[in-house]
């Protein structure tokens, strides 16, 4: 595309998105509902403020919530603004400070090469060890999350014991959490809380960096405003200083779903405060059919932590594919099972071709488990979407392993993955602790250790030896990476079925080398590689003929044609918690939040769905279907 994409693309917006677009300096704070454009006033105004400026040099700064929703918004720039487009910085919080750390983060002593912990597994091991070496009690590698919520709010081992009642469990916290600190320390790793921690640690102890990335990065961005945490607000103000003006926030305050990870309606009215911006509203919805908008208005009115002057949704889409009455319905069913059975049955009728654009959406997990097994009965092709952590073949887990290896030999947690693996892939039996004994006698390293060990077992399999062989050559030149990585593709065996792990992973993989490749080049030296793969879901992208089943948090900036919502019943939606917490709690409006969301994701069809009775227990219909002013059936339909 070319400058004129740009200009299609601005005569393509509404007033209202016009005035956000063609905002230029000062704050500004667009307060804006489900489907009103978020996204595409955005792109448009970061192309903008590029195409206005070809002659200078600064950058603009566009951190969103995640790396998919980043990646999209980098694609439409660089379609709207091709040339300019790498004057843009487009990435997350965490990507964003893990560049920051990269560039000045031997400041405060992190070396760039740093690694990043980002399983679960892998820091519970380095705190057991932590714990083990301090002398302190085992079972206290139970506190790992009071850790990371002391971290999220950005307070530092020494002195956390004050933030406890009991001075006992204060001390006790302070001491683990400073061993485990010690213990990231000392292998120069870093976990998604220290990434934010650290980079707000660094520009408020030398705020001379703070002002160069003001210089640097003239424009400042925010999508998701509402579920800004505590900690990543903290990082923005300490970065704007006190004269810093440009940020430009884009939130939905009835869309704040993240409460229990640290957002806030807080952040925002902090926001307010702080910066006193300008406030503009996008209200126009031009995602959902009439119908929809206005059960979603009347739902979300019964919250009283939004801003007071909200204008409520208008309808602004105009082409409709079914009359206004069929865009809604609302079924009951006498358990679960049978609405699952029944909701599966509904969708195998859908034509194929459409399955791609079917999702179901429910507040937990277990009825997407359910949904899943009723949807393969019908041969409709079903994922269960949501981040994943880490691959979960043996083949990608030992090659992910090994690049960690090859830049970090001592790594004894990367020896542990990928033995298992290997022995996982090959039905070898090699052993960690017998591979760490050997390395102390002939003083080979971790890996060729390794490479003896499992020879011994392998005999004379051709492609287990030949990729031990390629494991060992990598780890002599450990930048050949690449080569390393295409070789071991090509020797993973291809897979007819689409929802084996193999298969997954691969689609995983390449879509992940493709992403990265856009962020940092296609000759970043491996540090960089593993570390933006560590900040990377290795979810694999949903085929086009696969039906979407996700937990509501997962739809959050998602639309599909047609949205089932199931298990709208108390204590599931709303919340066993939220009903415990009481009719007018902070829990209780952020599960209504969590329907508005649900419902707003539907570009032609709702189907809203519960049951008599969930596990054995008889629900009541979610009180959320009262206040949408929906009639409920007076039997259930089986
Ligand atoms: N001016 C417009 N005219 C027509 N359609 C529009 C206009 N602006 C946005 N849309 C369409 O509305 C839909 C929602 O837009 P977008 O994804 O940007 O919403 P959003 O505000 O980010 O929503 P959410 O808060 O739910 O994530 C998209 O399909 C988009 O193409």
């Amino acid at each position: 595309m070319t400058d004129s994409s740009l200009s299609v693309a601005l005569s393509e917006l509404t007033e209202a998105q016009s005035v956000a677009v063609a905002w230029r300096d000062g704050p500004m704070f667009v307060l804006a509902g489900p489907g009103s454009g978020k996204t595409r006033v955005l792109t448009t105004r970061v192309a903008k403020l590029l195409a206005d400026t070809p002659d200078r040099s600064f950058r603009v700064l566009a951190l969103t919530f995640t790396n998919k929703a980043a990646d999209e918004m980098s694609a439409r720039v660089t379609a709207l603004v091709p040339e300019q487009e790498r004057r843009a910085l487009i990435g997350t919080f965490h990507s964003f400070c893990m560049q920051m750390l990269q560039q000045h983060g031997s400041h405060i002593g992190i070396n760039p090469d740093f690694a990043i912990y980002s399983l679960d597994v892998d820091r519970q091991e380095i705190l057991r060890d932590a714990i083990k070496q301090a002398g302190l009690r085992p079972d206290d590698v139970r506190l790992l999350s009071t850790i990371d919520k002391l971290k999220s709010q950005l307070i530092q081992p020494a002195g956390s014991a004050r933030y406890f009642r009991d001075p006992s469990d204060g001390s006790r916290v302070e001491q683990v959490y400073a061993a485990y600190e010690a213990a990231l320390t000392q292998a120069n790793a870093l976990d998604f809380g220290s990434l934010i921690a650290q980079a707000h640690r660094l520009v408020t102890a030398f705020p001379g960096i703070a002002g160069r990335y003001r210089k640097t990065y003239a424009y400042w961005m925010f999508d998701e405003f509402q579920d800004t945490t505590d900690g990543q607000y903290r990082l923005i103000r300490a970065l704007a200083g006190e004269d810093f003006r440009n940020v430009f926030a884009v939130a939905d305050d009835d869309q704040i779903i993240y409460q229990w990870n640290g957002a806030s309606y807080q952040q925002i009215q902090r926001f307010r405060a702080d910066f006193s911006p300008q406030e503009l509203q996008l209200p126009t919805n031009y995602r959902c059919p009439p119908a929809i908008v206005s059960v979603a208005n009347r739902l979300v009115v019964h919250n009283l932590q939004r801003t007071t002057a909200k204008q409520p949704l208008e309808a602004g889409k105009t082409s409709l594919k079914y009359p206004d009455e069929q865009h809604i319905c609302v079924l009951r069913y006498s358990t679960d099972d049978v609405e699952a059975a029944s909701i599966a049955e509904g969708i195998a009728k859908i034509d194929r071709a459409q399955w791609g654009e079917v999702a179901v959406l429910a507040r937990t997990r277990y009825m997407l488990e359910k949904l899943q097994s009723a949807l393969t009965q019908k041969q409709v092709n079903a994922v269960i979407s949501q981040r994943r952590d880490d691959f979960r073949s043996p083949q990608f887990l030992w090659l992910a392993a090994v690049l960690r290896q090859g830049l970090r030999p001592l790594d004894r947690r990367a020896l542990e993955i990928l033995t298992g693996a290997f022995n996982r892939w090959f039905g070898t039996d090699a052993r960690v602790d017998l591979i760490v004994t050997a390395t102390e006698l002939t003083e080979r390293s971790l890996l060729d250790e390794w490479a003896v060990a499992v020879k011994a077992g392998l005999g004379d399999d051709v492609n287990g030896n030949a990729l031990v062989d390629l494991a060992a050559t990598f780890a002599k030149e450990p930048a050949r990476f690449r080569q390393f990585v295409d070789a071991v593709l090509a020797m993973i065996p291809a897979q007819d079925d689409e929802a084996s792990d193999i298969a997954e992973d691969r689609a995983a993989w390449s879509d992940l080398v493709r992403s990265i490749g856009k962020t940092i080049g296609r000759d970043a030296p491996l540090e960089q590689f593993l570390q933006e793969l560590a900040i990377r879901s290795k979810e694999a992208p949903v085929g086009s003929n696969t039906v979407t089943l996700m937990t509501i948090h997962g739809a959050k900036g998602k639309e599909f044609d047609h949205v089932y919502v199931v298990g709208l019943a108390e204590d599931i939606l709303p919340s066993f918690q939220s009903l415990k917490a009481g009719e007018n709690s902070a829990e209780m409006e952020e599960e209504r939040r969590n329907c508005f969301v649900a419902i707003t994701r539907a570009r032609e069809w709702l189907c809203l769905s519960y049951a008599d009775n969930y596990r054995g227990w008889n629900k009541q219909p979610s009180r959320f279907l009262l206040e949408m002013g929906f009639s409920l059936p007076d039997q259930p339909s089986q």
